[in-house]
């Protein structure tokens, strides 16, 4: 048998998904790892755990699958992005644990170096916000704070980098120092209109270019490791966003995905051009193949499949987070409750690091079944805000479709909930595995077993579209109530 190897290292787990020569997923091998929250706002990863629970995983489907290094044709790594480790170039020791995208302690920093004017030449290079989510200012702070560390980098001893780059470090024994364009444009440190490395927001975040790692197209030779019996090569590499938009072949402009697992992530594919928004969509690479990267305009929400990890874990409300669409279609439909999931701020389109979440329109007879119906829609409510957004940046009217995968999308009430709210069709593909599809074509394409991007979008096959039912009246007073409640929550 010919395999590609797909490593999808997210935010709470790691994943090895085996792909067959058709691109079907036939094994795959899952393990979370744990988090760490040292104080209100700050999230931590250790990069020696993921390690771990990443070579755990393939090691996992290799044994399921019964096959050896010879049977995978080459690797694709995709990962939860922004997330920024420091670590030792001769040792590999990280000098301090990986800070994590939600992480918000440099919030304070970003206030500063807004208040400064710096905001506008950032957004103008990098396409994103001053928000603390980027890899740049958390970059900052393990140079400014961990004891010996911007000495070390000035002498060259450090390496930065995303988890791509430090998988890729490890899997190649320290051979290969390397990311790819998506990954580097979410860093706040790279020019996605030159594709380099910013001198100047370099500087200003006190980096020494020499920690910065090479940045390659997304389907290129990243380097090859012999860690599992034969010489694997990685031929493919796409944060995990970037790496849904490929896999849900949205190659053509104005196509939309939205991802819904932890948080949510809507990405427009925009084509050659890089949008700037006049509503704080973050304008992105989507993926860069032959040396030209295609842009996207991107919404990221922080808090969706987790607002159902609350009412499971935080709230104790059910026990399994399918439970809800039966709770939801079973609320009392005369109650109007809204969830704003602010637990670590508000992301796009709002960009409030400060505020928190908040419940409205509680009464007597509200109970479990009204909370997970609200917090259900809260995905709906917040996807529609980015979409709004969108079309107005876009200057027309809404995208035909919207396609969608992660987690949460296995809950039929919420894909239907999505679509009525939208007023636009929702497609479901039939591969849910999307992000790690979408690493496997890149690595299984350069190695020239999978199709050409033509030949892998006619490939893509959809499960189930849901078409809207609410009509335009109910849409709107419903749209209009969680308007409301998000702006009592920004207060
Ligand atoms: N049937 C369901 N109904 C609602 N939410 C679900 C359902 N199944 C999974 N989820 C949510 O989806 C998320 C997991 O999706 P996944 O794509 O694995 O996330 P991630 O990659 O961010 O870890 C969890 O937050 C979970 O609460
Ligand atoms: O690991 P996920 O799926 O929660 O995705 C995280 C995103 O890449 C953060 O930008």
């Amino acid at each position: 048998m010919t395999y590609i190897l797909a490593i999808d290292q997210g935010t709470t787990s790691s994943r090895a998904i085996l792909f067959d020569k058709d691109m079907r997923p036939v094994q795959s091998c899952q393990q979370e790892f744990p988090q760490y929250f040292p104080q209100s706002g700050w999230v931590e990863h250790d990069a020696q755990e993921i390690w771990a629970s990443v070579q755990a995983v393939v090691g996992g489907v290799m044994a399921q699958a019964g096959c050896t290094a010879k049977d995978i044709a080459a690797i694709g790594i995709t990962n939860q992005r922004e997330t920024t480790l420091v670590w030792d170039r001769n040792t590999g020791a990280p000098i301090h644990k990986a800070i994590v995208w939600q992480d918000r302690r440099t919030s304070a920093f970003c206030d500063r170096l807004r208040a400064e004017g710096h905001e506008a030449e950032i957004t103008q290079k990098t396409g994103l916000l001053l928000d603390p989510y980027f890899s740049a200012t958390k970059l900052h702070w393990l140079l400014t704070h961990v004891e010996g560390t911007a000495e070390r980098a000035a002498r060259g001893e450090l390496l930065f980098g995303t988890m791509d780059s430090y998988l890729i470090w490890k899997l190649t024994e320290g051979r290969a120092h390397v990311t790819d364009a998506t990954n580097a444009a979410r860093t706040m440190l790279y020019d996605i209109r030159q594709g380099c490395w910013d001198a100047q927001i370099c500087a200003l975040m006190q980096v020494p270019p020499a920690m910065l790692p090479d940045v390659r197209d997304c389907a290129s030779e990243f380097g090859t490791t012999t860690l599992f019996g034969a010489d694997i090569p990685i031929l493919g590499v796409a944060g995990d966003q970037q790496a849904a938009t490929i896999g849900q072949a949205c190659f053509e402009p104005g196509m939309l995905k939205s991802t819904y697992g932890t948080g949510c992530f809507a990405l427009l594919n925009t084509g050659d051009t890089l949008v700037t928004s006049k509503n704080r969509m973050l304008g992105t690479i989507a993926y860069q193949l032959g040396g030209k990267p295609t842009y996207a305009l991107e919404g990221s929400i922080f808090i969706a499949g987790a607002v159902v990890q609350w009412l499971r874990d935080g709230l104790g409300l059910i026990s399994a987070a399918h439970e809800t669409a039966d709770m939801a279609a079973a609320a009392d439909p005369t109650q109007s409750l809204y969830l704003v999931p602010a637990f670590t701020g508000l992301g796009a389109p709002y960009w409030n690091a400060d505020c928190r979440g908040a419940i409205f329109g509680l009464t007597r007879n509200s109970g479990p079944k009204e909370f997970a119906k609200a917090a259900l829609q809260s995905v709906g409510y917040q996807t529609r805000d980015l979409l709004l957004a969108m079309q107005d940046d876009m200057g027309r009217p809404g995208e035909a479709v919207l396609r969608v995968d992660g987690g949460m999308t296995a809950s039929d009430w919420t894909m239907q909930f999505l679509s009525d709210i939208l007023g636009a069709p929702v497609d479901r593909p039939k591969v849910l595995e999307t992000t790690a599809l979408g690493a496997a074509w890149l690595a299984g394409s350069r190695a020239g077993i999978y199709p050409d991007q033509q030949g892998f979008a006619d490939s893509w096959a959809c499960d189930r579209r849901f078409e809207p039912q609410m009509d335009a009246p109910r849409r709107d007073r419903l749209y209009s109530g969680w308007q409301d409640a998000v702006s009592r929550t920004l207060v």
